[in-house]
């Protein structure tokens, strides 16, 4: 369960006391996601989710992710939208914490994503791709080649604890991506960059809402393609599923046809995605703070999956003759 920070009920009712949300029934703590504390409000105007944003989100941040959402609705895709309190604002402070009250969504993200899901998901993701176009704010990628060395650093020493050779593994590829071979010149935009089955909510098998912007920012939009590939297109034992690849890329290319380049570079993406999501994870794994109630996502799932990129050498690998895709 995600919750790094808690709140008391009478806190909790006093800052609902701030907005139009009717009163506070009940509330509790929710058992997902491992980057902020998330919790499910039932007032008597209804059901929402309060986020109080943790360790990764800078505060001054957050009106990019907010301001976001609001573009992102207004151009059809459906995602979260912050409430504004009684003085108009989205963002506030509880218990010491950048603090957020959303709508609740509707749906279910996938436990076992088939290749309708991951087809839904392509669509998806094209569709945020293209109408992140016109949004004016921007964000850097904290976390593209050069946020990886400091992760780690924080982790090489103790990362044998977890598989033996771990640290040696990872200094190599990350050598390796740090080494020039990294692309500079593919098309950028807003990408969610987390795009995880966590965080799609389906109702059968249609997408019914994006969810979790905190790592949104301005990359290559292949690079997103990428980081789904990795988290939609592999079954529970990492063995890579190109049913599942070709459903995904083929409905992303109906949207937004992939360039020769992009195609060409999205192993590489993909092995860059892997690496930074096992890092993520293995600084998390080993650092659960005190008293925290999360379970730690498991690092040894991306050296898997990385393993496999590393083997990638073209599009077809994936299950796709780049014809159908090429811009
Ligand atoms: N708008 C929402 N509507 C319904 N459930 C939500 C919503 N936002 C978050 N959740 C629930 O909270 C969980 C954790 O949210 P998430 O944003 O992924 O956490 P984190 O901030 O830690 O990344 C989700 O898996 C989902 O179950
Ligand atoms: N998707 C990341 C973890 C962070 O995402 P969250 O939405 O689960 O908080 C991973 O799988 O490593």
């Amino acid at each position: 369960m995600a919750v790094y920070t808690d709140v008391a009920a009478d806190e909790l009712a006093d800052f609902l006391s701030h907005f139009e949300l009717g009163e506070l029934l009940s509330y509790k703590g929710i058992a997902e996601g491992v980057e902020n504390s998330n919790f499910l409000l039932h007032t008597s105007s209804g059901y929402f989710i309060l986020t109080l944003y943790e360790k990764r989100v800078a505060r001054n941040e957050l009106p990019f992710f907010l301001g976001l959402m609001a573009h992102l609705a207004s151009r059809g895709i459906i995602c979260p939208q912050p409430l504004k309190n009684k003085s108009g604002e989205a963002l506030s402070e509880l218990a010491g914490r950048p603090a957020v009250i959303i709508n609740f969504l509707e749906g279910i993200w996938p436990r076992k994503p088939n290749a309708a899901h991951c087809a839904g998901v392509g669509q998806a993701l094209a569709k945020m791709h293209l109408a992140g176009r016109d949004f004016a704010m921007t964000r850097p990628n904290a976390l593209s080649v050069s946020g990886w060395r400091p992760l780690f650093d924080q982790a090489a020493s103790r990362a044998d604890e977890l598989q033996h050779g771990l640290a040696d593994f990872l200094r190599a590829e990350l050598d390796y991506l740090e080494g020039g071979v990294w692309p500079k010149n593919l098309p950028q935009g807003v990408i969610h960059a987390d795009l995880f089955p966590d965080n799609v909510f389906f109702l059968g098998e249609k997408v019914s809402g994006l969810i979790d912007f905190t790592f949104a920012c301005n990359d290559m939009l292949a690079y997103d393609v990428a980081i789904c590939l990795n988290a939609w297109c592999f079954e529970s034992d990492c063995s890579f599923n190109v049913t599942k690849a070709r459903a995904f890329l083929n409905a992303y290319g109906r949207e937004r046809a992939l360039s020769e380049a992009e195609q060409a570079a999205l192993p590489l993406l993909a092995r860059g995605a892997a690496l930074r999501f096992l890092l993520t994870r293995l600084v998390d794994f080993l650092n659960v703070p005190p008293g925290a109630l999360v379970r730690p996502k498991d690092p040894l799932e991306y050296v898997r999956k990385l393993r496999f990129q590393q083997s990638v050498a073209s599009m077809r690998d994936y299950g796709v003759e780049t014809s159908g895709l090429v811009a």
